[in-house]
């Protein structure tokens, strides 16, 4: 599902109207009846209720009379509130305005901060409030005499279902400046926008609901601009194929899992088993000879070969033809390598020479910091996709966590796009940049999976699927799903705290055979 920003949602209206020629009212029709039916939807009984419409002047508030004048027959009450003057409302608006009018609706101007005081006791009294003051048209923080209807309307404790966006948040970031309405509902409109889909503005929308207000999906897909898109279990059902009954293990790719170190033997293991969880037909952990015992105790499943190591239990070059001579079709490199000088000299050496797809996390992009950052980029035949978390993403581009996570979006992009390859930006929302540039948006996962080793994981989760899949874009946006989905059903069962790497491991399978049971059961495209 795409996510736009204010000026492609304009763009789509306009071919809407313009091009294919659906009326801007029959829009504006569609969008209020949506929020009707959405509200129907979730608040149960809305016969008995009084529902209080806070409309502004512009096209959001016309959604509003749209939505006033279909809850004037459905409800006990729809007392409705013009925010600013009345004499500002124009176009489609004003139109639904005057038919509210001729209705015999109650409309009252609230032109200033007195009046709304004079009228916010009525307000406090109904039972849900539709903000319909501000959508995508507002342009900066509220001043004035909003900030404080926002405040009164946030302390009020009433339920506010917000139409499109709600007032206050800026639809094209997920930052919130100044004062917001916190909606309990959102029902946007067409496609979500970022404020959304990331926090901190994300978690002002409260649930979320996209109205399908007949704006064509194809001209949704074919505006310019960025490409946002939120990663839909829709989408993740149709890239997993059956298996052919003939299938052999050869048709499932062969992962060369390229970690550990002594004392961190466990993160090569934890990578290795999730590759072998996500399908790959053959699985080695090239490793430092003293780990490798340790390694090949732990499973039975993976094959394990020993690497030139030092004193300190860490590869060091002279493991660079070793690696390079062992067949694979995609490697995983990183997970609990170590820091130590060789690891860096020999990483730096494998990814000079490799030639096939490779999967980079943990101790391998630190490698790559600062002017390094070039020895990763991506060539023909050889995608990159690197695993990082906020930490490591602010050394690869020589900037700070904080500066990742004000723009997560444009840290990936910028970095995806500069040096060919795919970032799998780590944290709340995993973000997957290709490098065309396109952003995929993970919605799967929980603070439970914020412990050792998940990383680890996931290295191996997007390695085994690339295998399979041969597409790096694919491997990552589907290693990000099941990985949280993992996540999502272990902590259904063991709760935050108490939910470990291994545990993704666990329920790897359960996360897949959701998805394909949904597959051959409903075969639709409906997304949650
Ligand atoms: N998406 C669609 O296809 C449809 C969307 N609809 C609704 O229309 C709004 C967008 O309408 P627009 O008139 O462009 O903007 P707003 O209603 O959000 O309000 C803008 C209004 O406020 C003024 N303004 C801007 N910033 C500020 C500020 N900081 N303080 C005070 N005033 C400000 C601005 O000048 C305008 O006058 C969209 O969200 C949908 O709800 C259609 O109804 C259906 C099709
Ligand atoms: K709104």
């Amino acid at each position: 599902m795409r996510v736009l920003t204010a000026a492609q949602m304009r763009e789509a209206d306009r071919i809407t109207i313009e091009e294919l020629g659906i009326p801007s009212l029959v829009l504006m029709e569609n969008a209020g009846r949506q929020v009707v039916a959405a509200i129907e939807a979730l608040f149960p009984n809305l016969e008995s209720r009084r529902v209080a419409v806070l409309a502004g002047r512009g096209n959001n508030g016309g959604d509003g009379f749209v939505i006033a004048r279909t809850l004037l027959e459905r409800v006990v009450e729809v007392p409705v509130f013009v925010i600013g003057s009345l004499s500002e409302v124009r176009g489609d608006a004003r139109h639904n305005l005057e038919v509210l009018g001729r209705l015999g609706a109650s409309v009252v101007e609230i032109a200033d901060e007195q009046a709304w005081e004079l009228h916010f006791s009525e307000i406090s009294q109904c039972d849900l409030v539709v903000d319909a003051i501000f959508g995508t048209g507002l342009r900066q923080a509220l001043d004035g005499m909003y900030p404080t209807i926002v405040g009164d309307l946030n302390g009020s404790g009433l339920p506010v279902v917000a139409v499109d966006v709600p007032s206050g948040l800026l639809a094209d970031t997920h930052e919130v400046q100044g004062e917001a309405i916190r909606a309990a509902v959102t029902v946007t409109l067409a496609a979500p926008k970022i404020c959304h889909i990331l926090p901190p503005a994300q978690r002002v929308c409260g649930e979320l609901v996209v109205a399908d207000i007949g704006i064509p999906e194809a001209i949704i897909e074919r505006l310019d601009g960025p490409y946002v898109e939120v990663i839909t279990r829709g989408v993740m059902r149709s890239v997993l194929e059956p298996r052919d009954p003939e299938a052999h293990k050869g048709e499932f790719g062969r992962v060369l899992i390229v970690a550990g170190s002594m004392g961190k033997s466990g993160a090569a293991h934890l990578a290795a088993m999730a590759a072998l969880r996500s399908g790959a037909g053959l699985v080695t952990v090239a490793t430092p000879r003293s780990v490798q015992p340790i390694l090949a105790a732990m499973a039975p499943e993976y094959m394990t070969i020993g690497l030139p190591e030092d004193a300190d239990g860490q590869v060091t070059p002279d493991a660079i033809e070793r690696v390079l001579d062992t067949a694979s079709d995609v490697i995983a490199m990183g997970p609990g390598l170590g820091t130590g000088p060789g690891v860096r000299a020999f990483v730096h050496g494998v990814m000079e020479r490799v030639g096939v797809p490779i999967v980079l996390d943990a101790d391998a992009l630190n490698a790559f910091a600062g002017e390094h950052a070039r020895l990763l980029a991506g060539r023909d035949g050889h995608d990159v996709i690197i695993t990082p978390h906020p930490g490591e993403m602010a050394r690869l581009l020589g900037t700070t966590t904080e500066d990742v996570q004000r723009d997560r979006v444009a840290a990936a992009r910028t970095f995806a796009e500069k040096h060919q390859l795919h970032v799998v930006l780590k944290g709340h929302r995993t973000l997957v940049a290709a490098p065309e540039g396109t952003i995929a948006i993970n919605m799967t996962g929980n603070p439970g999976m914020a412990t050792g080793g998940t990383g680890d994981v996931l290295t191996g989760v997007i390695a085994g699927w690339f295998g399979q899949l041969l597409d790096a874009e694919g491997a990552s946006r589907l290693g990000v799903y099941l990985h949280g989905h993992a996540g999502d059903l272990a902590m259904a069962d063991l709760g935050e705290a108490a939910l470990t790497a291994s545990d993704l491991l666990t329920y790897l399978g359960d996360a897949v055979l959701e998805l394909s049971a949904e597959r051959t059961s409903k075969g639709d495209d409906h997304d949650e």
